[in-house]
């Protein structure tokens, strides 16, 4: 019996895991700078664990560049080398489970992926999409929201369900469109926006913060709205300020 009364194997261990043993995978299919500012981020101690491996579909992606020169386990496994989305989405499976990940990231990962794949991470995978969710789901949105005349967009973290792009956002940055903006300004400007709030969302994952409890996205115990918290430019920049003064 332990001093406070409780039977100690009532006691449940409150320690939490050290950062570095919290595992992410984070798979890519292009450029990888959301993957980059996931690794300045875990160099900075601002991450909450260790990126592990980076897999991409597309063998010439610069993100596979980006993680050797990281020090990171970088794996191609083209897609195109499978004879259907099913059989890919097996061999996925197989090699991300070898690095035994807390945390499945897709960082402009282009494929999507079939139920028996969500269905093995849902609850610890997080993806990030280019719009302010639940608008602009699937692709080419900057585009489409120019196209639309609209005067804001955005950038969305959210926990990947089997409806494309519709599982429950996490966090959420917006920018205005300016009337002369164009498609390549329009996603640098929220690029850079992604590049912040999604290593606060891992690290806010990992921490476990940030959860997934039955189909709403959770921050500390509390559901959070359809479209997640939105995160001013300077609520981000202070999140990881902060963290960097611990
Ligand atoms: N089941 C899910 N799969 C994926 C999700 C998701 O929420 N549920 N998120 C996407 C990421 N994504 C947008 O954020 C996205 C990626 C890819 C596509 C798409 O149409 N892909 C085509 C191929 C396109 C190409 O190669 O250029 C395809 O897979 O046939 C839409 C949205 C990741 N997956
Ligand atoms: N629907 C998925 C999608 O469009 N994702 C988008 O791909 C880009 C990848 O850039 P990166 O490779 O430089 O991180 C990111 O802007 C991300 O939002």
């Amino acid at each position: 019996m332990s001093e406070n009364g409780y039977a100690s194997d009532t006691l449940q261990d409150f320690t939490p895991e050290p950062a570095d043993a919290r595992r992410v995978v984070v798979l890519i299919s292009g450029s990888g700078t959301n993957l980059q500012a996931l690794i300045d981020a875990q160099q900075h101690d601002e991450l909450g664990g260790e990126i592990v491996a980076v897999i991409s579909n597309q063998p010439d992606a610069y993100g596979l560049q980006r993680a050797r020169e990281a020090g990171i386990d970088a794996v191609a496994l083209p897609h195109r080398e499978y004879e259907s989305r099913e059989a890919f989405d097996g061999a996925l499976i197989k090699v991300i489970e070898r690095h035994e990940p807390d945390l499945v990231v897709l960082a402009g990962f282009m494929r999507i992926l079939t139920p028996r794949f969500v269905q093995r991470f849902l609850g610890r995978m997080l993806n990030i999409h280019p719009s302010l969710l639940p608008a602009y789901q699937g692709l080419h949105t900057h585009a489409r929201a120019l196209a639309d005349g609209a005067v804001e967009h955005g950038c969305s973290v959210h926990f990947v369900t089997e409806e494309l792009d519709g599982g429950p956002v996490a966090i959420q940055a917006a920018v205005a469109i300016a009337p002369d903006e164009t498609e390549d300004s329009l996603k640098a400007k929220v690029q850079a926006r992604e590049h912040l709030i999604f290593p606060i969302a891992v690290r806010w994952f990992l921490e476990g913060r940030l959860r997934l409890e039955g189909d709403a996205a959770t921050m500390d115990g509390t559901p959070l709205p359809p479209t997640g918290m939105r995160l001013s430019h300077a609520d981000a920049a202070e999140e990881l300020d902060e963290d960097a003064e611990e």
